[in-house]
């Protein structure tokens, strides 16, 4: 039996709706086989993040080695990367492996705010990952990060998008989740050659914990299956509105995606 292989690059969510943990599950649930490499072990539930302790170079460094000289993933995400140092190594480890199905989620604060990307990191992911991404999945204050503009319309998202475009990313998606101002959620994508929109209606809820994890990596194992871009881009939005208008009711306040939703509607793989 031949089986997909994906890995991610990301934080720990110790409590699973987030980060490596929601990764893993959206790969599983794809039928995906996945692997990990911790950057950082986060101590998180609902409620918000209590401690964030990354892993000392030494082992990033080695988990990335460990992968590379044994496994041969199919596509490769990232999330919380937490410092410039890691950064620079992922963006070696990813030239050395030539793992060309990079998909950037830039992952800087977490919803309640605590800081996953340190402020002089976003440099170093500007001039080293960033010109390796297939994709590059930001929301808008991220996007606003990266590109330096102000983004508020959606004429203004789409400039973005290409911007990152010229800024190196082979493609790029401008997620909608945090416009409040219509009830759909769009995102907007540009390949370099033309824009294309994914939408669906905003559901009113608390229960969005992992949402940007979920997706990229619902596009990462898509690529990996042997999709192509829009079609990964497409199938992902249809998994993360699953997994949002079907939540678990999990935890006190901001509770996890359900990430069985996609399969239990009856999706064929
Ligand atoms: N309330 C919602 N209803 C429907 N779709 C949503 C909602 N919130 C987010 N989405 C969708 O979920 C996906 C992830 O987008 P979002 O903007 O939440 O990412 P993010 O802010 O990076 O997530 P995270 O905060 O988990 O890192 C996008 O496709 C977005 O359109
Ligand atoms: C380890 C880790 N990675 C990413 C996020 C972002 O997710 P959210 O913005 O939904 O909290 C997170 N909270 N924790």
């Amino acid at each position: 039996m031949s089986i997909h292989q994906a890995l991610t690059i990301a934080g720990s969510d110790s409590g699973g709706g987030a980060g490596i943990q929601a990764d893993l599950k959206t790969f599983q649930e794809l039928g995906v086989y996945g692997m990990s490499v911790i950057t950082a072990v986060t101590a998180q539930n609902t409620a918000g993040v209590q401690g964030v302790y990354p892993v000392e170079m030494a082992g990033v460094i080695r988990q990335l080695d460990s992968i590379g000289e044994d496994l041969a993933p199919d596509a490769v995400k990232t999330g919380m990367l937490f410092s410039a140092d890691i950064i620079r190594e992922v963006a070696q480890a990813v030239r050395r492996y030539g793992w060309r199905q990079l998909v950037i989620d830039p992952v800087m604060v977490a919803k309640g705010g605590s800081v996953l990307l340190q402020q002089q990191a976003v440099q170093a992911l500007i001039d080293e990952l960033l010109p390796l991404a297939a994709i590059i999945t930001p929301n808008v204050p991220e996007a606003e990060l990266l590109t330096g503009m102000t983004i508020r319309t959606l004429a203004e998202r789409k400039q973005a998008a290409r911007q990152l475009v010229a800024m190196g990313a082979r493609c790029a998606v401008v997620k909608g989740g945090h416009d409040l101002s219509t009830n759909q959620a769009v995102d907007v994508m540009y390949d370099g050659e033309r824009f294309h929109y994914t939408e669906s209606p905003r559901i009113d809820t608390p229960h969005t914990h992992g949402t940007g994890c979920t997706y990229s990596a619902a596009i990462t194992a898509e690529l990996a299956r042997g999709s192509d871009m829009l079609s990964a881009v497409r199938t992902a939005k249809a998994f993360v509105q699953a997994a949002i208008a079907d939540g678990l009711g999990i935890g006190s306040v901001h509770g996890p995606t359900n990430h069985f939703a996609y399969r239990r509607k009856g999706a064929v793989l």
